[in-house]
């Protein structure tokens, strides 16, 4: 009989009440199936032992065979603890405790042989064993069934609740006995046998019980390949179901508008990559689907014409259109930069942003309902329920990070049908990541940029080379560039960081006097109106430096602007210097990034500052940042339930996970329901979708 793997933890023999309570509060066990799903994160060789005069100063996890001949409270300021003296042939070193004293001298025996397992610390001329896992001698050659011990998750916080990784290990043995180690098959024999994969019993007793390290290789590689694999499936049939069931404005024609801006008033050459997401994009709107579709594109590649002669396809099939960007500077900056060419074209275009005057307002509103305007540009006041369209067919939203999906789903709601949705970002999401997070959103790549751009040179300097960074500006200035010079404004540093972007500002007025040089401020306590002024000035070439903070740092196009000095450097993200950086090297000129930093780096402000240093490469910047901050952080708290993965690592396992997503894309090409009888297995686990957050709790 099988056993059902729902069963609550309590029931395994060896919990018992107290450990099923802390195994649901710290680790999240609660049933049979969490616990086989508990993976090592790692595991230690249990066949190799060490003497005490063989220990490094390396912290890292040993075996020692040796006896406790004393025990020690030692009451001090840094609190008690029980120390034991551990002895074998060749030295002394202490076990120490700092909590559960009371078992440990009523349990562990002096002068027996023990085997001592955890990490080393040297302290005081000693090396001690803070909190060891001991185990008899004579039971821990009984007990080893796997010469590579798996070492468990969080498991260190539970040691001196009597849940030890050896704990741990015996109950997962448990469960494998009641089970007798049989568990349902989740992937069909075509796919193992095509991909060479162990069955799902033989990769679950090795993950936990390795035989050899060429099974626990392949146990892992299956488990990893299964937990991406389903994933990728879950993601692919959301897309699919996406496409038959929402239908989409079908826009056949390619019109008068369209035609006329590439024949007349195409500034420059597209470049193939524009070309060819200006394809995709088409496709989409052709067919009868709702286009959902992520532009990505690194800075200055190159984004803004594609939304527009994307606009230019909705406005031939009667549609209106609407372009949404996250702050007032960006929204104005779209709307002056696509004015030039509605007003070549005859188009009507509004701007609808917070600052928007009532009277201006309500002839924006009525002008949409009665389909007189054709484009509406502006900030998230295009939300507003008062902003009705008469037909919205492309809703195209700038940097999707700063809205949130409701957000966006209300812009859906203003239609009969859902308007295609065009979401172009700068900040480019690692390939990885777009894969596993976006995969049910369909992604188009600019990843070339336009013609003639020269690299942008970055640098690092100290303050104390500030001398000659002005002197640099000077000489930019003198040749008819401009210069950005950025503070970082960060929120809990609020009134610092202000006074510090004033300080500059007040530096910078004395260092490039009036009526020489003219200075712009911009930063986020501004009104809008006024930020608009300053704004407006550098673009128009009046003022040649721009102090500012990052206010400025998505999406503003001034291609004279040459040079970008980033004070405090390293306070920013990578992605975030990244995007100031973008800001210059927008013309034909050379343009140049100085990364200022007083204060001693600590390694991952290095790491940042060196890998900007190193490359202009958007998609490498977010490799990295990738690496330093974790998948979390990058894309907020949003999406991290796709992100809680078990065993695969998204960036360590990039491989597998291209494989899985081939492979779950080729059986839905071919069996999108997944009706065919090999693809049953799939679409059993599948159908349990949805009920849980976790994917292994519907694998199994
Ligand atoms: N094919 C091209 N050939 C020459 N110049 C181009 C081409 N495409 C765009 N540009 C110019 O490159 C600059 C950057 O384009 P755009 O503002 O659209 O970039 P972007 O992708 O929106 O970048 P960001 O996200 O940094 O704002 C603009 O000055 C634009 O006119």
């Amino acid at each position: 009989m099988s056993v059902n793997l729902q069963t609550p933890i309590d029931y395994l023999k060896g919990v018992g009440p107290n450990r099923a309570d802390l195994l649901r509060k710290e680790l999240g066990i609660h049933t049979y199936q969490d616990l086989i799903n508990l993976f090592p994160n790692r595991y230690i060789d249990r066949t190799q032992f060490y003497k005490i005069n063989q220990l490094q100063r390396n912290n890292a996890d040993v075996q020692v065979i040796g006896k406790i001949t004393s025990f020690k409270e030692v009451a001090q300021k840094r609190g008690k603890r029980l120390v034991a003296k551990f002895q074998d042939e060749t030295g002394t070193m202490e076990l120490v405790w700092f909590r559960g004293q009371k078992w440990i001298r009523e349990n562990l025996k002096l002068n027996k042989t023990y085997v001592a397992f955890g990490k080393t610390n040297w302290f005081s001329g000693k090396f001690n064993m803070a909190h060891p896992e001991l185990e008899l001698k004579e039971e821990h050659e009984k007990n080893l069934r796997s010469a590579m011990q798996a070492v468990y998750p969080s498991t260190e916080k539970l040691n001196n609740k009597g849940v030890t990784n050896r704990v741990i290990s015996k109950i997962i043995q448990q469960l494998f006995i009641e089970t007798n180690g049989k568990f349902n098959e989740t992937l069909s024999d075509n796919l193992r046998s095509e991909l060479k994969l162990i069955n799902k019993q033989s990769a679950l007793f090795n993950v936990h019980f390795p035989k050899t390290q060429e099974l626990l290789s392949r146990a892992q590689f299956r488990l990893k390949f299964e937990e991406l694999f389903y994933i990728q499936l879950q993601l692919i049939i959301k897309n699919l179901i996406h496409k038959s069931k929402i239908k989409g404005f079908p826009f056949n024609q390619v019109g008068t508008h369209f035609n006329s801006f590439f024949k007349n008033h195409l500034p420059f050459e597209l470049t193939n990559a524009q070309k060819r997401v200006l394809k995709e994009i088409r496709a989409d709107l052709g067919s009868n689907a709702q286009m959902n579709r992520l532009l990505q594109g690194d800075v200055g590649s190159g984004k803004t014409i594609v939304a527009f002669m994307s606009i230019l396809m909705a406005l031939d099939n009667g549609f209106q259109a609407c372009l949404m960007a996250p702050t007032e500077i960006l929204s104005v900056q779209h709307y002056n930069g696509l004015l030039d060419w509605c007003n070549k074209l005859n188009i009507r275009i509004k701007l609808l942003t917070g600052s928007t005057k009532t009277s201006e307002r309500r002839i924006i509103h009525e002008s949409l309902e009665n389909g007189e305007l054709q484009i509406l540009i502006g900030t998230h006041a295009l939300l507003e329920d008062k902003v009705k369209f008469k037909n919205l067919g492309l809703a195209i939203i700038d940097e999707q990070h700063r809205f949130g999906v409701k957000q966006r789903s209300k812009l859906w709601q203003k239609n009969t049908l859902p308007p295609h949705v065009l979401v172009m970002t700068a900040t480019p999401i690692p390939r990885t990541l777009a894969m596993s997070v976006y995969g049910d959103l369909d992604i188009s790549i600019i990843d070339e940029l336009p013609p003639g751009r020269k690299s942008i040179k970055t640098v690092h300097r100290y303050d104390k080379n500030r001398l000659n960074v002005f002197k640099f500006i000077r000489d930019e200035i003198d040749k008819g560039r401009q210069i950005y010079i950025v503070y970082p404004l960060i929120q809990e540093n609020e009134k610092m960081d202000y006074k510090d972007l004033m300080d500059g500002y007040e530096s910078i007025s004395r260092d490039f006097p009036m009526p020489k040089y003219q200075t712009s401020i911009v930063h986020g306590k501004m009104k809008p109106a006024d930020k608009d002024f300053e704004m407006q000035r550098f673009i128009k070439g009046e003022t040649q430096i721009m102090v500012a903070t990052t206010v400025i740092e998505v999406g503003v196009n001034v291609p004279n602007a040459s040079v970008m000095i980033i004070e405090s450097a390293e306070r920013f993200g990578l992605s975030q210097l990244h995007q100031l950086r973008g800001r210059v090297g927008r013309g034909a000129e050379q343009s140049y990034c100085i990364l200022m930093t007083s204060h001693k780096l600590s390694a991952n402000s290095k790491t940042r500052l060196e890998t900007m240093v190193r490359t202009n490469d958007g998609f490498e910047i977010a490799e990295v940042d990738l690496h330093l901050r974790g998948p979390g952080d990058i894309m907020g708290t949003q999406q991290s339930g796709v992100l809680n993965l078990k065993i695969a690592d998204i960036i360590k396992d990039n491989d597998i996970l291209q494989l899985a997503r081939h492979h779950a894309k080729s059986i839905l090409k071919i069996d999108p329901s997944l009706a065919l009888p090999e693809n049953q297995i799939f679409l059993k686990t599948y159908k349990q979708l949805g009920k849980y957050k976790n994917i292994w709790n519907y694998i199994s």
